[in-house]
């Protein structure tokens, strides 16, 4: 029988050891490196592919979607590329994206043509059939419980920048108990530094975690990291922003005028995609100004990644009221 003392000496001990499990908690919070590094393999491999496919731009692939938006060969070889490599590490993953399979179960050709691109990026034992490419793709669109992991992936992001030949990157981020844990931008054709001794080097990837920063590394798998922070410019006058490349995606003439307003004298960079939010991250360009037409509602997949990168850069993203945005409630962002 035990007597007060050594009653005591087990409360005492329950107690330690909950404290050791907050204490536990708080020091060893996730730093998602198994995530991470399985993420930035994957866009090392999707950029690579992309990167392939946009230098043999063949038009009559491309063909355009519902909403009068393009999609080509190089958006469903790239998302079923990604979920097959995240889905190896990460079976019991979901994943919200932005294509699906309808177009290839309709058009032969163009399916063989997205499995060859996929395939061409495979290992022998690793080929995929016609069926399964057009399964994996479909694994982007399944409904998901909130607290599910979930990934959210744009393949290709800018796609009209893509089929100009100009800037477009490939977006992935995970989704955890309601918030971006991860982010990585893979961007073929953004400059690894604005300034030497990597300013000739073209291809990047972002990545960042929540609570471990952001970081820009060049597209190879293992390659070194360097941390990046957001331009500490606090004067409008030297600020410069940028906005989409698209007059159509966001108003040009808005952000001129608020531009004005806040006194900012430099010109906008105008730039497609998510490479906008690796620009801003890394201190190029102090504001990424957006402003769709009313009505539009934007996409999780198209600002996940960014927005984290830029958090974990020291920046803050929030909608027009400064309200931080919920990427929790399916393929829509909502105003939190
Ligand atoms: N009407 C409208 N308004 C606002 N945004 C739109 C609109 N239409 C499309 N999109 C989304 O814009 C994504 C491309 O990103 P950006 O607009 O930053 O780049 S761009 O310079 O305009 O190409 C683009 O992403 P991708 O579809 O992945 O290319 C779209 O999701
Ligand atoms: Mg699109
Ligand atoms: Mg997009
Ligand atoms: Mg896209």
């Amino acid at each position: 029988m035990k007597g007060k003392d050594s009653l005591q000496n087990d409360e005492e001990e329950a107690s330690s050891s909950m404290a050791f499990n907050k204490l536990d908690k708080s020091l060893y919070a996730p730093s998602w490196l198994a995530e991470r590094q399985v993420a930035i393999c994957a866009l090392c491999l999707a950029c690579k592919l992309s990167s392939k496919l946009q230098k043999r731009l063949v038009q009559e692939s491309v063909i355009t979607k519902s909403d009068n938006s393009p999609v080509s060969i190089a958006d469903f070889a790239v998302q079923a590329l990604v979920i097959h490599w995240i889905t190896r590490a990460f079976p019991n993953d979901h994943f919200i994206a932005e294509e699906d399979s309808t177009a290839l179960r309709k058009d032969e050709k163009l399916l063989k043509d997205v499995t060859d691109a996929v395939n061409s990026v495979l290992s022998i034992d690793e080929q995929l059939t016609d069926s399964e490419v057009c399964d994996l793709l479909d694994l982007g669109n399944r409904h998901m419980g909130t607290n599910e992991r979930t990934w959210l992936l744009d393949p290709i992001d800018g796609t009209k920048g893509f089929l100009r030949g100009d800037q477009y990157c490939i977006a992935l981020a995970l989704l955890k108990d309601g918030a971006i844990r991860v982010g990585i931008l893979g961007c073929p054709n953004l400059p690894l530094a604005s300034v030497p001794p990597n300013s000739h080097k073209v291809g990047c990837i972002f990545h960042a975690a929540q609570g471990v920063g952001a970081f820009v590394q060049e597209i190879e798998r293992g390659a070194e990291s360097y941390p990046i922070r957001v331009s500490d410019v606090s004067d409008p006058a030297w600020a410069t922003f940028c906005e989409s490349w698209e007059p159509g995606h966001s108003s040009h003439e808005l952000s001129l005028e608020i531009a004005k307003i806040l006194g900012v004298n430099n010109p906008s960079v105008r730039m497609d995609s998510q490479c906008k939010y690796g620009v801003v991250a890394r201190g190029e360009a102090s504001i990424y100004f957006r402003f769709p037409k009313e009505g539009y509602q934007e996409n999780v997949w198209d600002h996940a990644a960014g927005s984290i990168i830029i958090r974990e850069a020291g920046g803050m993203v929030t909608d027009g009221f400064g309200q931080v945005l919920d990427f929790s409630k399916g393929h829509y962002i909502m105003q939190c």
